[in-house]
């Protein structure tokens, strides 16, 4: 649990803390497990494959129901809030940047639409032995492997100014 308590320290003392969504999409398709990712065209994290969330905004009733509306506005599908399973927490520092990041990270199995691009992301889905860690946040390889195996995952990393690598990370991994 020691990843848990860094991130418990860092969240209560940063000048300021912002709520994000990161949802991944997971489909069985004819006995392949699959992760839907997109491709982020714009913004933050732009030319990176990611799962699909954003900013929590203070018309959203719950986290959830962010995670679920970022998903909808950039994969074009339908997802409840209700059915986005909560994994884990993980917070990104950067250097210089007085500001914490705080991502709530979900799954969700039920959905109804096609996976489509929108403004901000392309889809696509990927064989849990295909995921593109080259072209994805430095971070990602040490918790999504953990994610896809259904286990919960808190952890921090602490990124240097320029966004491509971290100098230092804690990292929680439990059995869901
Ligand atoms: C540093 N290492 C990282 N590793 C993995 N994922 C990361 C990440 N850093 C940010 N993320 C995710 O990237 C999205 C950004 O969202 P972002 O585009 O900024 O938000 P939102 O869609 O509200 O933006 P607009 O201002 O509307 O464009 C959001 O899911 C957030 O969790």
């Amino acid at each position: 649990m020691a990843a848990a308590r860094r991130v418990a320290d860092t969240l209560f003392k940063a000048p300021k803390v912002k709520h994000y969504t990161l949802a991944f999409l997971l489909r069985d398709n004819n006995g392949t497990k699959e992760v839907l990712l997109g491709m982020k065209k714009r913004g933050f994290g732009a030319g990176k494959w990611n799962g699909f969330g954003g900013k929590v905004e203070p018309t959203d009733a719950t986290v959830s129901d962010a995670a679920a509306r970022e998903m909808n506005e950039e994969a074009l599908v339908t997802v409840l809030g209700s059915d986005m399973e909560e994994k884990g927490t993980l917070v990104f520092t950067f250097t210089g940047k007085p500001e914490v990041m705080h991502v709530h990270v979900f799954q969700v199995r039920s959905y109804s639409g096609v996976p489509s691009e929108s403004d901000e992301m392309k889809p696509q889905w990927f064989t849990y032995d295909a995921i593109p860690y080259a072209s994805m946040w430095a971070d990602d390889k040490y918790w999504l492997p953990s994610l896809l195996e259904g286990k919960n995952i808190v952890g921090q990393f602490d990124f240097d100014a320029d966004e491509t690598k971290f100098y230092d990370h804690v990292l929680d991994v439990t059995d869901a």
